[in-house]
């Protein structure tokens, strides 16, 4: 692993999970295992954000979040990183177009659960990252039909892949997103936080 960036071979299907992971839990291990099964990954790349743009509450140290999905995450492809705070973006788009400098060779997918898809819209160049990289959907508990319905969602219908033909999504060209719904989990961080678990 150099910069934070774990090593990608040549032509593989790289997942983005870009996250606050404050703490990590056990919905960020099953989106990832079934965003692997169902968008056709090679591998998924957790990244541990600085901090999330558009939230004022900045989160615990990154040291700390990363030791901590470590110890969370074995799995062979699955990979932990802090690339972020290495190259210094913290806007999705910034990072995406440094991933993909860096690994040209590499198709990278992003992936977020439905409550980010509802809010899409309020991030940094999002229809940069659109045009960048195919986006993955997860269902969240009650996230479904917000993440459908929001702005992002109605711009971007035409490039909307089918979910029954979601595993071509890693090797499709952009700008394509698929929503899928998966039997759901609704751990969360606030959550976890609220309970004083992570504190
Ligand atoms: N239970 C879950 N189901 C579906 N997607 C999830 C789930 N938990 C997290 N995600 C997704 O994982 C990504 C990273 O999430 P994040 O680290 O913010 O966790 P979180 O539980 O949403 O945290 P917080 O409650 O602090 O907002 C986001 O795209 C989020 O939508
Ligand atoms: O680029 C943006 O404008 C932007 C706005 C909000 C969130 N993000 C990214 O979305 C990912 C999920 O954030 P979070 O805090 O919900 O885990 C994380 O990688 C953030 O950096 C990015």
């Amino acid at each position: 692993m150099q910069n934070g960036l774990p090593y990608a071979p040549r032509g593989r299907v790289v997942g983005l999970l870009g996250g606050s992971f404050d703490p990590p839990h056990s919905g960020h291990v099953h989106i990832t295992l079934e965003a692997m099964k169902r968008f056709g990954l090679d591998e998924v790349w957790w990244l541990v954000s600085p901090g999330n743009p558009l939230k004022d509450r900045g989160p615990a140290a990154l040291g700390r979040r990363m030791a901590a999905a470590r110890a969370l995450v074995d799995h062979p492809r699955i990979k932990i990183s802090d690339f972020e705070s290495h190259a210094g973006t913290r806007y999705t788009a910034e990072t995406i177009m440094a991933l993909q400098a860096l690994n040209p060779e590499t198709r990278f997918v992003w992936l977020m659960g439905a409550d980010n898809l509802a809010q899409f819209h309020r991030w940094k160049d999002w229809r940069e990252i659109m045009a960048r990289v195919p986006v993955g959907v997860l269902a969240r508990p009650g996230d479904r039909m917000a993440g459908r319905t929001g702005k992002a969602a109605q711009v971007m219908r035409p490039a909307r892949l089918h979910p029954r033909a979601s595993r071509l999504l890693g090797r499709s060209e952009a700008p394509a997103w698929c929503f899928v719904n998966l039997p759901m989990t609704d751990a969360s961080s606030t959550e976890i936080r609220a309970k004083g678990r992570w504190s």
